[in-house]
């Protein structure tokens, strides 16, 4: 498998017949892999986020599935294809939101549906599990070169970005969604600088964003998610620029909670809104946002940060870790499959119908 990017992060690893996830819970201060043989393993990787992104979760799915086959034939023989399934489903179960999971899955089991009972299904699988993992490589590439020319068109506005959560190379198989805009409008010298949000209770901004930009020396400032208004309205800011957890119908978008609040500030301020996200992201069977289940967590996530309590014992809680921010504020959305600005349903059946476009 071909690294996307020399010098980005690689957060999930297929060798030796296991899988190598990179922990993303104790980042920056320690980059450790865990390696994982069984979906079970896989499945609690993704609910407990050590591998977190909705790309990312997908292909690490996948991996778990061809890991799933390894044990049913094992145990089972011919009857595999039916003991298969409770292993997919515990996958399924992991996390709720981003839709990717629920396409790779229905990749993998379009991929077992043509395989017979007798012989052992994991060669194939793992094909099936490296195609997706590739299209996730290649789709970074081409949504970062369309997104970095849609900032170059708009070369009126100023030479920095604003983005939110992390979307680099930890959170998909490649270089990226947004960061993966972000990186090549930067090495194509069209921005200068990046604002991270840093995206709480989670700290993906600070932790994983801020990391992958540092190491990969991109100009980058961290600011707390109270300061996006005002960062806005003094800074140079041209774009916010976003990934997505799963895109309805008619473009609604769900993403990590505070993206909603940027979508607003910007429009309030005239920062124009980008959302970056391949098409295995795009959930055509749900009308609009209201539809998308949103993921609450743990409320140990709110009130302690590495066993540290910052709120009173017994404080009511209420941690929604998406929101949905309507299509009307959003400017453009970028795929791999192309662009859309100022989506509505028909703009997102228009490009859910093209054949790919490269
Ligand atoms: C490349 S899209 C990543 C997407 O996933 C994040 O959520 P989480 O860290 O909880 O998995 C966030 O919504 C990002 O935009």
């Amino acid at each position: 498998m071909t690294t996307s990017n020399p010098k980005s992060v690689e957060a999930i690893i297929w060798r030796d017949g296991r899988l190598l996830l990179l922990d993303q819970r104790i980042l920056p201060e320690q980059e450790v892999y865990l390696t994982y043989d069984s979906a079970e393993g896989v499945a609690g990787a993704i609910k407990d986020m050590v591998v977190r992104g909705a790309p990312a979760i997908g292909i690490s799915a996948a991996y778990g599935v061809v890991l799933a086959a390894r044990a049913c034939f094992a145990a089972d023989g011919d009857q595999w294809k039916t003991t298969i399934a409770d292993k997919i489903q515990v996958l399924a179960d992991s996390r709720p939101t981003a839709v990717n999971l629920f396409w790779a899955l229905d990749n993998m089991q379009k991929a077992i549906n043509h395989l017979s009972d007798q012989n052992d299904p994991e060669a194939v699988l793992l094909v099936e599990a490296i195609r997706i993992h590739e299209s996730d490589i290649a789709a970074n590439r081409t949504m970062g070169e369309f997104g970095a020319e849609i900032i170059a068109q708009s070369n009126d506005a100023g030479r920095s970005v604003m983005t939110h959560c992390n979307t680099g190379a930890l959170a998909t198989g490649g270089v990226g969604t947004a960061l993966g805009v972000i990186r090549t409008a930067f090495e194509k010298g069209y921005i200068d600088h990046v604002h991270a949000d840093e995206t709480r209770p989670w700290f993906q901004g600070s932790r994983l964003t801020a990391w992958e930009l540092m190491r990969e020396g991109i100009p980058v400032s961290l600011n707390v998610e109270g300061a996006a208004a005002h960062v806005m309205r003094t800074q140079d800011i041209s774009w916010v620029i976003v990934g997505a957890d799963r895109i309805t119908a008619n473009g609604d978008v769900a993403n990590k909670i505070g993206t909603y609040n940027l979508a607003v500030l910007a429009m309030h301020h005239g920062v124009r809104f980008m959302v970056v996200a391949p098409t295995s992201t795009i959930d055509m069977s749900l009308a609009c946002g209201e539809d998308i289940v949103i993921e609450e967590r743990d409320p140990e996530e709110v009130v302690c940060y590495k066993g540290l309590r910052v709120a009173p014992e017994g404080v009511e809680v209420f941690n929604p870790v998406f929101d949905v921010t309507p299509a009307d504020l959003i400017d453009v959305i970028v795929t791999e499959k192309g662009i859309v600005e100022r989506p509505d349903a028909e703009k997102m059946r228009a490009l859910m119908s093209k054949d790919r476009l490269h």
